[in-house]
């Protein structure tokens, strides 16, 4: 791991004109190339903001200020291209009337300036990378046709379709049962090792994160509250805020993932 892939320099986002709060708030935040990051905190503390940020979606009227550099990139990020997104809703990203081979192989096709015929080679491979059974016949169904952690899987192809740098996960995990849960976790984990991508993870569950991710940024009402390696956020949390984040989730009787980068 090297070098700075995105660096946030008190960056606020507020939304509605006349709103005095903002829902990212003097945000400064280094993303280190080729890391997996989590952005954690409670509902509405500015997580999907920031990725909306990062990603150049935020809707008319947004207010932004401060800086958002690329160092890693050098030039201004093309979304879609140095970025993939997976949202928590696969339906949202997924195109119900197209089929699954012809959504991943747009991004291909769009991006990489590949033929049809080379996209479709390509968006073959890629569910085959993500894991799905008999890829060849699965190009031609529709999404409708899958579970809920298959269009996952779909939509994670579709997002990784034009080789981005940075893959950005929205609750990614969070509509799915804990089984599925833990093998979509265990997916992006092994596609951004393999292909050396920097990873942010956003999530309001830490304990989830905690079991495979480098470093953890807390925040809570649009601040950052606290930023550093898992283990010592873990072990030693800066703010009583986190240590609430940590103890809800031992109430909640998900020890495992916590125990195993705790001493
Ligand atoms: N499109 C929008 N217009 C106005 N306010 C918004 C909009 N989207 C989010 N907000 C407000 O911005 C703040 C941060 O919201 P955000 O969605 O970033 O939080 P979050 O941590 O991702 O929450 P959740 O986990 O519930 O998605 C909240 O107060 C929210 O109500």
């Amino acid at each position: 791991m090297s070098g700075i892939f995105c660096s946030l320099r008190q960056l606020s986002v507020t939304y509605a004109r006349g709103n005095a709060v903002a829902a990212l708030d003097r945000v400064d935040l280094d993303i280190k190339a080729g890391e997996r990051l989590a952005i954690i905190g409670e509902s509405g503390s500015g997580k999907s903001t920031l990725a909306r940020a990062l990603a150049g979606l935020l809707p008319d009227g947004a207010k932004v200020d401060g800086e958002m550099l690329w160092p890693g990139l050098g030039h201004p990020p093309r979304p879609g291209r140095d970025f993939g997104f997976v949202f928590q809703d696969p339906g949202t990203s997924l195109n119900p009337v197209l089929t699954i081979g012809e959504q991943i192989a747009e991004g291909a096709r769009r991006h990489l300036g590949l033929g049809w015929k080379q996209a479709s080679i390509r968006a073959e491979e890629l569910l085959d990378r993500v894991r799905m059974p008999q890829p060849g016949k699965l190009m031609r169904a529709f999404p409708h046709q899958l579970s809920g952690g298959q269009r996952q899987r779909v939509a994670i192809a579709a997002a990784i379709a034009a080789r981005p740098q940075l893959l950005i996960a929205d609750e990614a995990t969070s509509a799915l049962d804990v089984v599925v849960q833990a093998e979509i976790v265990r997916l992006l984990d092994g596609l951004v090792r393999e292909d050396g991508m920097t990873l942010l993870f956003i999530t309001h569950d830490i304990a989830l994160a905690s079991g495979f991710v480098d470093r953890i940024a807390v925040f809570g009402n649009g601040r950052l509250v606290e930023a550093g390696p898992v283990r010592s956020v873990l072990s030693a949390p800066k703010s009583d805020y986190t240590s609430a984040l940590i103890a809800s989730h031992r109430d909640l009787a998900t020890p495992p993932l916590i125990a195993e980068v705790l001493p």
